[in-house]
This record gives structure tokens, C-alpha cells and sequence, in this order.
């Protein structure tokens, strides 16, 4: 009765316009029961064969069938040893076991007899050391140990003896005895070690991706009139392709298969999911740097933003050059003039002590000329100059009036520039209007047609609070983004994920645990945000905290699904960092943070209103500032977005691990 039947099967690789064929109409038949040890020249296509089988590459014809059914359907009755490790380099001896023990839904008193068992038999060191401490013999152990771990009816084992001390092999040739003569386990077992495929049942010779000979190691002997398989393998590789065909010929293929039965798959299975779980908590907590960088980073720079910026500037200063009194040192702020004295007072003094001294620090010059020197050689901000005319101007009740007060600022300090105009401008008015009304000026000398009324942000709107609506959804969005793609690829590349759907764990499964990971994290990210903004920094929030809290959430989802979404779609890490850097650059320009959507180039305003920051910034905007509910539209929109952005992300990253799943390196 045989267990795995390979029929008929050619597998090649499309490298661009060349085809290379690996697997050129192979046939293989494996008895239950049996060791069956596949030999042949590196490269010759041995792990591509096991692939196959595995259902983790797809040939282009033929069949290969392990209990009459693809191996994909009955992944609990299989052990697979990967050729590369592909283990979570993180994790324990014991977590690691214990991992595959939650994927194959083992109870736990079996677990543990397992592994006591399996620990003796593989000689495992102990069971607290973590996996990247261990030497590529030990590494090589564990993840024999993860294959055999749920006791399997058949091992496909990739050259599991490479790397071990001659003592260990011959235990493991002895176990792998053990159960195929007592429990009627199937193993298939490449191996480079020729002297071991004495040991087994069978025996088969691969070349460019036949198999020359297949047979009892003595009977491949006795036919080819050899003494050892060292020099099987050398007389069968150097022959010439034709004559090595017609020496030997499987003779087993096409014999009954029985059928094992296949468990009907729950749609829910909690063991896997605490699995997938519990091994992410593990790998992130012994990583200081990478809780750093997901938990921290985010709140961290959002707090040293509400620490950096908005501080009122307190050392500026202006000069005066007041050509009108040059002695102005009498007046101080409370020392204004009566009204009696209205129409005998120079106000000059009186308005430079009103507007500078409120929010600078002031120095008189006698000139221009001196002024301008000192703000081109010193570091005066800016001087101030008042026309010698200045108390005719502001009582002049005519249309007529020449002359007036010439501000000279830096225009290289942008931020300060706005900072100095407005706060001179309105502390003018101010002065015009207490001036008006204490002399009884009549309101149009008062030179205010327009007035200035702060509808929305009754909060100290400053450059802080605007730019902060947008700051605590960038920084966690970009954050969450790199944070997936790293880890998403690095787990990918390590293989981990191929070996955990090998265990018959399902896309959706993966998908589902890291979306409870990312979830979680940003909860945290966003209620510490919340917390510092509001506790800490004092940052008022007009409209409702919870909103603001759903928003960061959300966005911090949206982030971590990009990168889970790029780390798929790029093999290469260099490609998914590139491409995480280009969606950040894209966060800076295009989406309101440091330039508003509204003077965008028109160019840019698609992408601008496609970014998944731009709409959220808005609703985050309104939230804060205007107090905004949800039934706003510019929040229902913001939400929207979000929403939308999730299901592509989510449905797209399905589709792209569906076509990718399995491949080499998944
Ligand atoms: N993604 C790929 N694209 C193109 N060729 C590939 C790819 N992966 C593997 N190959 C080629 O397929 C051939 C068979 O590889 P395979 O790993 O099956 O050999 P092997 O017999 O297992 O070798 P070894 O004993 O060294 O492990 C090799 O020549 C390899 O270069």
C-alpha cells in the first residue's frame, strides 16, 4: 500500500523569456511504512520535488497525491522540515514548540509528553534558551523537533541531518526506524549524507530532475554491480542522462493508495489563534527596541511636538525709532496721557509703550540709519518707525493724511514674521480703539472699516494647536506603517509564515491575528495620546475626546494595514522600505500637514484628496477646534475614508497572499 504517489510531474521556472525546467516528468512512489531517502547532486531538484508534494510550488503537469489527497487538505498528518529553519528567531525552545503545538490544536498533557520525549530523543538544550542563541545544529534540532512535535503519518524532512554530530544522526535514524516499523509512519528524506541512504527502505537518484534510479539501496547495489552508494551516486551522476535511464526503472508506481481522513475544519479555532498570539506577544516583548519603536516612537514624538513647538517667542526684539519724541524713557504702560490732555499730547510714546512692551523687548535708536545697522549686524528682529507726524495722523479727521508708522522685519524667520505682524497689528487697533474712546475720536480716524471676529478656535489659536490636529494622526499613521512593514517583512523572509500555513493555518487566520495585534496597539497609541494631549500638555479639545481617540485608532489601522500590504507585495525589503518612505514623503506634502490642501498645486490635489491623512485631518481639525459632532460632514467623511481605506487594504492584501502564498520565501 503506498502512501505518496508522484506521477508524471514537470515543474519549470519562468525566468523572464528563458524556462528553466527543474522537474522534467518525475514518478515516485513511497510504501506506508517506509523510509524512502531521495539522493542527488545539489541543485538537481530535490527540494523543488518536496515542494511540490507540500503544495507549496505548483508543477505544471501531473499528480502527486500523499493518502490519495493533496497534502494541503490533511496538514496534520504530515510533518514538514523545511530546508531553511523558519523559525521566529525570538521565541524560546519551549515557546517555539509550544507554538506549533497551539497550530496543530494539540492538547496540553499530550504536548508535554511530546515534548519531554522529543527532548531526549533530539538531546534539546534547554528549554528557556532563545532560538537565536542556539547554533545551527541546535537550530536545526528545534525545528525537527516543531516537525515531529504532533507526532505526524508522514515526514518530508529537506536534509534533516545536516549540521549534526554523528551520534545525533544516528538517533535520529533509529527514531525515524522506531516509527515506521511500530507506528507505520512514511518518511522522505533528502540527504547529502550518501552513507545514510543505506539506511533506508528505498532509495532514489535525481539528475536534472529525473529520477535515474529507485530501488532498495542492496538492490540498486546488486544491479549496478557496485560495492557502495558513494560510488552509486558517482557512477549514476557521471553516466550519460540516456544510459541511466534504461538502467533503472521504478517499478512501484501506480499501486493502491488508501485514504486517511480529512477533519472538517472549523471556521473558528481558538488554539490557533492564542498561537499566532501568543508567539507575536513573545517576539515583541523580547524586542525592546521594536516596543520602542511601535508603543513609544508615536507618543513620544507627539509629546516632544506639544514640548517643541508654539512656545511664545519671549526674547524678540524690536528697536523704535520714534521721530516724533526721542525721549520717550518717561512713559511708561500705566502712565497714559488724561484726557484733559488730548488735544495737547504727543502719543507717540504712549503707543510704542502699548505695542512693544507688551510682547518685545524694546531699544531706542535716534536714526534709521542706526536701527538698520544694529538689524543687519545685531540681532534685532525687526525696529519699528514712527513718522514725526504720528498724533496729527491718528486725530486727522480728513482723508488726507501722509505720513505713516513703517514696520521693518526679517522676513527670513517666517513663523516669527507672522508672529511679530500680528501681534503688532492687533495691539495697534487695540490701542487705536482704548485711544478713540478716551479722547472721543470718532470711529473712522480709528482707520477700522474692518473688523476681525474669531469665529471657530476660541482657544489660544496658535501654529501649535492647528498643526497638532495634524500631527497626532501623521505620526502614528507613518509610525504603525514602518513598524508593519519591517516586522511583516522580516517575518516573511525568515519563512515563518510558509511553515505556519503549512500547519494548516489559514490566510484569514494570519490576517485575523495580526489585525488584533495592530488593533491593540493602537488603542494604546491612541489613548496615550489622548491622555498626554489632554492631562499632561493641557491641549483643549472642543469637541469630543472619543472621536478624537476613534480617529488616531483608525488611522493607526490604516497605517499598519499599508505596511502589512506593501511588506506582501515587495520581496525584497529595500523595495517595501522605499516604498514606506515614499507614502511617508507623501504624508508631509500632500495631505494639509505643512501646507494647506486649498493651495496645493493642481497637480498634487489628487493625490492630496486620495491620501487616507487628508480627509481625517480635516474631521480632526473641526473636532478640535470647532467642536465638531459626528454627524458633521467633514467628520462623517473623515471616517469614511478611514473605513474605505481598511477594506481595499484588507481585501487586496487576501488577494495579493492568495497569488503569493507558498511561493519560496513567503
Ligand atoms: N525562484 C527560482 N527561480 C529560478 N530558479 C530557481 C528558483 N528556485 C530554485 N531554482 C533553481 O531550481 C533548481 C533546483 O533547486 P532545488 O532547491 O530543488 O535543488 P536541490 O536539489 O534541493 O539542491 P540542494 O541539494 O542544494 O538543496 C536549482 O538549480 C535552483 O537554482
Amino acid at each position: 500500500m503506498s502512501c505518496v504517489e508522484v506521477k508524471n510531474v514537470f515543474f519549470s521556472y519562468n525566468n523572464g523569456d528563458k524556462e528553466e525546467k527543474i522537474l522534467n516528468g518525475i514518478n515516485m512512489s513511497v510504501d506506508r511504512g517506509t523510509i524512502y531517502t531521495l539522493i542527488g547532486a545539489s541543485g538537481c531538484g530535490k527540494t523543488t520535488l518536496l515542494s511540490c508534494l507540500m503544495c507549496i510550488q505548483k508543477p505544471q503537469s501531473g499528480e502527486l497525491k500523499v493518502f490519495n489527497q493533496k497534502s494541503a487538505k490533511i496538514p496534520k498528518l504530515i510533518g514538514f522540515m523545511p530546508q531553511q529553519n523558519s523559525l521566529v528567531a525570538e521565541l524560546t525552545i519551549n515557546e517555539t514548540l509550544q507554538y506549533f503545538g497551539h497550530l496543530y490544536e494539540m492538547k496540553q498533557e499530550i504536548f508535554d509528553e511530546r515534548f519531554e520525549m522529543i527532548s531526549e530523543l533530539l538531546d534539546l538544550p534547554d528549554k528557556n534558551l532563545q532560538i537565536r542563541d542556539l547554533s545551527g545544529g541546535e537550530q536545526r534540532r528545534i525545528s525537527l523537533a516543531a516537525t515531529i512535535i504532533h507526532d505526524p503519518k508522514l515526514l518530508i524532512l529537506d536534509e534533516p541531518t545536516v549540521g549534526l554530530d554523528f551520534l545525533l544522526r544516528e538517533k535520529i535514524w533509529e527514531f525515524l526506524f522506531q516509527k515506521t516499523t511500530n507506528d507505520n509512519v512514511t518518511a522522505i528524506i533528502t540527504t547529502h549524507y550518501i552513507s545514510e541512504a543505506a539506511n533506508a527502505h528505498r532509495c532514489g537518484f535525481m539528475r536534472n530532475g529525473i529520477l535515474i534510479a529507485e530501488d532498495s539501496p542492496n538492490a540498486i547495489l546488486d544491479k549496478l554491480n557496485i560495492e557502495s552508494l558513494d560510488e552509486a551516486f558517482y557512477h549514476l551522476c557521471t553516466k550519460k542522462e540516456n544510459e541511466n535511464q534504461i538502467i533503472l526503472e521504478s517499478e512501484n508506481f501506480g499501486r493502491e493508495q488508501n485514504e486517511e481522513k480529512i477533519e472538517e475544519q472549523k471556521i473558528f479555532r481558538p488554539k490557533i489563534m492564542k498561537g499566532l498570539l501568543i508567539k507575536e506577544f513573545h517576539r515583541i516583548r523580547r524586542q525592546p527596541l521594536e516596543i520602542f519603536i511601535i508603543f513609544i516612537m508615536p507618543v513620544f514624538q507627539f509629546y516632544l511636538f506639544l514640548i517643541a513647538i508654539g512656545a511664545i517667542p519671549n526674547d524678540l526684539i524690536l528697536g523704535i525709532v520714534n521721530n516724533e519724541d526721542q525721549n520717550c524713557n518717561k512713559y511708561t504702560i500705566n502712565n497714559s496721557i488724561p484726557i484733559d490732555k488730548c488735544s495737547e499730547a504727543t502719543f507717540s510714546c504712549e503707543f510704542t509703550n502699548h505695542v512693544i512692551n507688551n510682547n518685545f523687548q524694546k531699544v531706542l535708536y535716534n536714526t534709521h540709519h542706526q536701527a538698520l545697522h544694529d538689524f543687519k549686524e545685531s540681532n534685532l528682529f525687526g525696529f519699528v518707525e514712527i513718522p514725526k507726524n504720528f498724533t496729527q495722523i491718528i486725530f486727522d479727521e480728513t482723508e488726507n493724511r501722509t505720513g505713516a508708522v513703517e514696520v521693518f522685519l526679517d522676513n527670513s524667520k517666517y513663523h516669527l514674521l507672522l508672529y511679530t505682524k500680528s501681534k503688532i497689528m492687533s495691539a495697534f487697533l487695540d490701542f487705536m480703539d482704548e485711544l478713540a474712546g478716551r479722547c472721543n475720536v470718532n470711529e473712522l480716524i480709528r482707520g477700522r472699516p474692518i473688523k476681525f471676529e474669531e469665529l471657530y478656535a476660541p482657544l489660544s489659536f496658535d501654529i501649535r494647536t492647528t498643526l497638532m490636529t495634524a500631527i497626532m494622526l501623521s505620526l502614528p499613521f507613518t509610525m504603525t506603517n514602518i513598524f508593519a512593514l519591517l516586522i511583516i517583512s522580516d517575518t516573511r523572509i525568515a519563512g515563518v509564515w510558509n511553515r505556519t500555513l503549512l500547519c494548516g493555518v489559514k490566510l484569514t487566520e494570519i490576517i485575523l491575528a495580526n489585525a488584533i495585534e495592530c488593533i491593540f496597539i493602537s488603542i494604546v497609541i491612541a489613548a496615550s495620546m489622548i491622555i498626554g494631549q489632554d492631562f499632561i500638555f493641557g491641549a483643549e479639545v472642543l469637541g469630543s475626546k472619543f472621536l478624537v481617540f476613534s480617529l488616531i485608532t483608525g488611522i493607526c489601522i490604516v497605517g499598519f494595514m499599508m505596511g502589512f500590504f506593501i511588506s506582501i507585495l515587495c520581496d525584497k525589503f529595500q523595495a517595501s522600505s522605499g516604498l514606506g518612505q515614499l507614502i511617508t514623503i507623501l504624508t508631509v506634502f500632500t495631505t494639509g500637514l505643512i501646507w494647506p490642501v486649498e493651495s496645493l498645486s493642481p497637480w498634487i490635489i489628487p493625490i492630496s484628496y486620495i491620501h487616507p491623512l487628508t480627509f481625517p485631518f480635516i474631521a480632526n481639525r473641526n473636532i478640535i477646534l470647532k467642536g465638531v459632532e459626528i454627524c458633521h460632514s467633514s467628520v462623517i467623511l473623515g471616517f469614511f475614508v478611514i473605513n474605505a481605506w481598511i477594506i481595499v487594504l484588507a481585501v487586496s492584501s487576501y488577494f495579493l497572499l492568495k497569488t503569493k502564498k507558498f511561493s519560496r520565501n513567503f
